[in-house]
């Protein structure tokens, strides 16, 4: 599990280091510098290598001209590039301008060399406020157009260090090297993009400076699949999760296949799809292990299992809705609500009002909207949701007292009273028809087998992703279809 920080959460974690721990912010400096000295060196080949480091007047400078001596110590030939109004220098800063005035470095006003070996950018990090404009504009989009590897210290100038934004222009980085925590905008986009590959270097801010309110946010890594129920060893299929499917209507049995499928992939004991009579055959060659129903036998249906999936590809017919009350006024079994089942809710106040109800009283449910239901939902444009997604998730999340997927480049799980998971795997070529139904499929087979909710779509999202990863490797990025995601599952 990664933290990922905003800029307020990190300053508190250094502050809590520097005054309630008692280690010295020059220590702390030193360490970061290091980290990125040594990154640096391992990249270049051999020392003594043409360097530029841009610095602004805060401590990220202050960063920049550490690094600078650090390299001048190590044979590099480093050329340090200030901008901005000295005046205004941090107190850090200006304490190690005047250790590397001893270090032989050159001091330039505007870098010309065309070989760099490495360029490091340190103009601004997480005090970064404002739109970069006039000078600081100018100097990033010369750093930009220098040939050589370059380094971001801790953020790329002029991401915005919460949100990935660009912030009028900002720094195009091979490598980032971020201290302590990894902080947010460094994951959304386009700021990931901006950031190249990032790596979080250890400087002494450890969990221990959380003082009791850690981070709100965190992504999964590998761990995730970690945490999949495990499967006991006396189990049988009535064990592993029933998962009732209501999704497909005509011409779109597609969804209830993907769905049906992931949900078995997923480790599901058995799976009921409910779909209008048409799509009976078509459902029966592609998931001949899943078991079929009409949306007359609901009721038995509803009885019958452990868990509800509704949505994917259910059209907004009277006999969709029908089947959206039923499930809701009639079943307070785990439910997940996805693509028409959430359009249906976002028309439905009455229902929207009933499954808040139910969730205040602790029923499990799970919304996975895409941005666009999303905007359905909240009642916001879909530009707003995307940029707030965040905002948006939590706050439909807190309305209905449920967990919410919200669906974007970077998908969020966000839960009341929970922290905000950011799922990190993935990759562009899940952007397909249907790979939304795989998720939701996932999602339910691992409500279905006891997992609380909000670890079911985290984890649910993470799978997906991981999925679409090695399907991705094996088809291409154009070339992934959502139903390669089922075939590469494996767990
Ligand atoms: N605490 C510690 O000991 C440690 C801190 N560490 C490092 O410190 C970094 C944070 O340092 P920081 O807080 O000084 O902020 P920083 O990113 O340097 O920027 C502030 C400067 O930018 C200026 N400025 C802002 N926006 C601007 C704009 N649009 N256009 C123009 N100017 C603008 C702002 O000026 P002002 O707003 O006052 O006019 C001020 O001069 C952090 O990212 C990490 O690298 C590590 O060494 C670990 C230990
Ligand atoms: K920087």
């Amino acid at each position: 599990m990664r933290y990922l920080v905003t800029a307020s959460e990190m300053r508190r974690f250094d502050e809590n280091t520097i005054e309630k721990i008692g280690i010295p912010a020059c220590v702390l400096m030193e360490r970061a510098a290091l980290a990125a000295a040594e990154l640096t060196e391992a990249r270049c080949d051999g020392r003594g290598g043409y360097v530029l480091v841009m610095c602004g007047m805060g401590n990220n400078g202050g960063d920049g001209l550490a690094v600078a001596r650090l390299l001048a110590e190590r044979d590099f030939r480093v050329e340090v590039w200030c901008v901005g109004n000295r005046e205004k220098a941090s107190p850090q800063w200006k304490q190690q301008r005047s250790i590397l005035e001893k270090y032989p470095v050159e001091f330039t006003d505007k870098p010309r060399r065309g070989d760099y070996g490495a360029l490091i950018d340190a103009l601004f990090g997480v005090g970064l406020s404002r739109e970069i404009k006039h000078e600081y504009a100018e100097a990033v989009m010369l750093f930009n157009s220098l040939e050589g590897w370059k380094l971001a210290l801790d953020v790329p100038s002029g991401i915005h260090s919460d949100t990935g934004r660009v912030m009028g222009c900002a720094v195009r980085a091979d490598e980032t090297v971020t201290f302590g925590f990894c902080k947010r905008g460094l994951v959304f986009y386009p700021g990931c993009e901006y950031a190249g590959e990032v790596s979080t270097a250890d400087i002494g801010i450890s969990e221990r400076s959380f003082y009791g309110r850690k981070p709100e946010m965190y992504a999964y890594d590998e761990e995730a699949a970690q945490l999949l129920p495990k499967r006991q060893r006396g189990g049988n299929k009535g064990t592993f999760g029933k998962v009732l499917l209501i999704a497909g209507s005509l011409n779109m049995a597609g969804a209830a296949i993907l769905a049906a499928r992931a949900a078995y992939r997923t480790g599901a004991g058995m799976v009921k799809v409910i779909t209008c009579a048409g799509n009976r055959t078509i459902l029966q060659q592609a998931v001949p292990e899943a078991l079929l129903g009409t949306p007359n036998e609901l009721d038995r249906s509803v009885e019958w299992a452990d868990v509800i999936a509704v949505g994917p590809g259910l059209g907004k017919s009277a006999e969709a809705l029908s089947c959206l009350e039923g499930v809701i006024y009639g079943s307070r079994l785990p439910l997940l609500a996805d693509a028409d089942a959430l359009n249906l809710l976002a028309e439905h106040p009455e229902l929207r009002a009933a499954l808040a109800e139910q969730g205040a009283a602790g029923r499990k449910v799970i919304l996975t909207p895409h941005v666009g239901e999303l905007a359905r939902l909240t009642g916001q444009s879909v530009s707003a949701c995307a940029e707030e997604l965040l905002s948006c998730g939590i706050a439909l999340a807190s309305e209905l007292h449920a967990v919410v997927t919200a669906k974007d480049a970077r998908t969020l799980i966000c839960g009341e009273g929970h922290d905000v998971c950011v799922n990190l795997s993935g990759s562009n070529g899940m952007a397909t028809a249907g790979s939304g139904d795989v998720l939701a499929g996932i999602t339910a087979a691992l409500l279905g087998q006891g997992m609380d909710a909000f670890e079911a779509a985290a984890v649910g999202a993470y799978i997906h992703g991981r999925a679409g990863e090695k399907a991705v490797g094996k088809r291409g990025e154009y070339g992934c279809m959502a139903g390669d995601l089922t075939a590469q599952m494996r767990y």
